[in-house]
């Protein structure tokens, strides 16, 4: 019997940063993170673009190299008898815990669930195996389908190589999880032969001011800016390379439309398309990539239920905290169970996960001294830095106007191939942000979102020849 004051299951970003959390609050207590496989995420090269948002990379390592306060099991949880304070894991260990924290993560929610669950021509991408897999059936395909329009699909749709890339979404602009239509045109714009671009006179900067109802360009706008995607370094460790031979190919997108049915051929696939007008079309793939979202995974056993949030998630509340004395949980595993701050909202994202474990960590020790703490800062705002179609990209507080209705403006400054930076104002104060390209702007952003500055008077404030910063330093 191991018994530790607290456990940690979990090797994700969550799981070792509320393990690393603890080691730090409370270094002389035992802690011990347990995780089914030998290689665990960690954050590295942390970088502060703003006071609470920060840029990083994900590491994989070695268990075994964690720092030595921490001790780990490779084993798999089993079993939580949270009455008794102890778990079971699949190598027959038991462990008696004082604090535990539940990090075990998501995994890929394929479009048909269980049915296509076992099918080997339908991937969810979602760690290391999963893109070994890709690359597998990507050896010998000439044919991709990509369903879904979120972090994943606007990834490969673009890196993928040497194979004919057939782009299912349900929207009428791509990556609509992250961007809104202009931010998707720009994006396309940016990709359409970048020798092009290259060619034409020096790109002019638009600057718009738009009521809500205007912003969504026209089908015919849309359709006729066909092209693609492209993505952010996950891939920088794998070859995508189809069989189809040739130069990088655009994706052809499927604007609103959903795979009605789908039947397994001897060497592929046929799904039949949908769309949103009622026309149907077909197509044959070798395989499918089914982008279309996180489960949480708590697939282990607990004597007395864990409260589930609606999208499946353990409920926790601003303190991590489940429904389970002394049990925690963290990161994509966990469901917000809590009356959110005005400019947050939760995404499953490394970005948040890393909150989470770190809030969890603290929330833990504070638990164990007997001390009162309150939540970080970090969860009055949403933000989220990332790279998409190899444009940095910061999106904040409610950078697509989520949960305000219809009663907010726009304000876009947009210059081709440079930046898109896009302020979304309600009754004159800034409530979101997408900014695309090195604008500098997130610190400024920032502060007018948290200090609900008055913009009205500020009529100009995105012409480029003004410097925003100055206004308000
Ligand atoms: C392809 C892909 C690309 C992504 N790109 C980005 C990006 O660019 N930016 C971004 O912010 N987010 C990105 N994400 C999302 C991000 O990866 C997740 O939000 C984040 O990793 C979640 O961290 P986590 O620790 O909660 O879960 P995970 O990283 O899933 O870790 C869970 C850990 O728990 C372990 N585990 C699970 N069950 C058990 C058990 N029963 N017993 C023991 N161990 C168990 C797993 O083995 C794993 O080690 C991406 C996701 C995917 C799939
Ligand atoms: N650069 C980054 O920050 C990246 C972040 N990630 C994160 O990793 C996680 C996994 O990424 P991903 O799988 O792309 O998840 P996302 O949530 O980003 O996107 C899922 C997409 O699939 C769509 N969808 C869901 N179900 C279906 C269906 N049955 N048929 C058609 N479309 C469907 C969703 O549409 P709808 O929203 O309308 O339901 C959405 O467009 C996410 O949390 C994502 O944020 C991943 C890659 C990169």
């Amino acid at each position: 019997m191991t018994e530790t004051t607290f456990l940690v299951v979990g090797g994700g970003i969550a799981g070792v940063t509320c393990a690393e959390t603890l080691a730090i609050c409370c270094p002389a207590a035992s802690i011990l993170l347990v995780t089914e496989s030998s290689i665990v995420k960690t954050v590295t090269n942390l970088v502060p673009i703003a006071r609470y948002l920060h840029q990083f990379d994900v590491r994989e390592k070695c268990v075994d190299d964690m720092s030595s306060g921490i001790g780990t099991i490779v084993d798999q949880l089993l079993e939580v008898n949270a009455t008794q304070h102890w778990v079971r894991t699949k190598g027959g260990k038991k462990i008696t815990y004082r604090y535990l924290c539940l990090c075990t993560g998501g995994a890929p929610r394929l479009f048909a669930g269980e049915q296509v669950q076992k099918y080997e021509r339908v991937v969810g991408i979602r760690d290391t195996d999963s893109v070994l897999q890709l690359q597998r059936l990507l050896g010998n395909a000439k044919d991709v389908l990509i369903l879904g329009n979120g972090g994943i699909a606007s990834e490969l749709a673009y890196e993928l190589h040497d194979v004919n890339v057939h782009w299912v979404i349900k929207d009428n602009h791509i990556s609509a999880t992250f961007v809104d239509p202009g931010a998707a045109e720009f994006f396309q714009i940016s990709q359409q032969g970048k020798e092009e671009a290259a060619a034409k006179p020096a790109p002019s900067t638009v600057l718009k001011r738009m009521r809500y109802s205007e912003m969504v360009p026209t089908e015919q706008e849309q359709q006729k800016k066909r092209g693609a995607a492209l993505g952010p370094d996950w891939h920088r460790s794998y070859d995508l390379c189809g069989q189809a031979g040739g130069e990088h190919r655009l994706p052809k997108i499927y604007y609103k439309s959903y795979i009605d049915r789908h039947e397994l051929l001897e060497n592929g696939l046929r799904v039949t398309l949908r769309y949103e007008d009622g026309r149907m079309e077909q197509i044959n793939c070798d395989f499918l990539v089914s982008a279309t979202g996180v489960e949480p995974r708590h697939d282990f056993a607990t004597d007395l239920p864990l409260t589930l949030a609606a999208d499946g998630g353990i409920a926790v509340d601003e303190m991590m905290r489940t429904n389970l004395t002394d049990v925690y949980a963290a990161g994509d595993v966990c469901s917000a169970n809590w009356p959110p701050a005005e400019h947050w909202f939760q995404m499953r994202l490394w970005t948040q996960a890393r909150q989470m474990g770190g809030m969890a960590g603290r929330s833990m020790a504070a638990a164990f001294e007997g001390e009162t703490i309150y939540q970080d800062f970090c969860f009055e705002l949403f933000g989220h830095v990332t790279q998409l179609f190899g444009f940095p990209v910061v999106l904040m507080g409610r950078f697509n106007g989520q949960g305000l209705g219809r009663d907010y403006e726009l304000l876009l400054r947009c210059t081709p191939n440079k930046e898109y930076i896009k302020f979304v104002l309600q009754n004159g104060r800034l409530r979101g942000a997408i900014l695309i390209g090195d604008t500098d702007l997130a610190e400024t952003c920032e502060n007018l979102i948290l200090n609900a500055i008055d913009l009205s008077p500020f009529e100009n404030i995105l012409d480029p020849n003004i410097d925003i910063e100055d206004y308000f330093d």
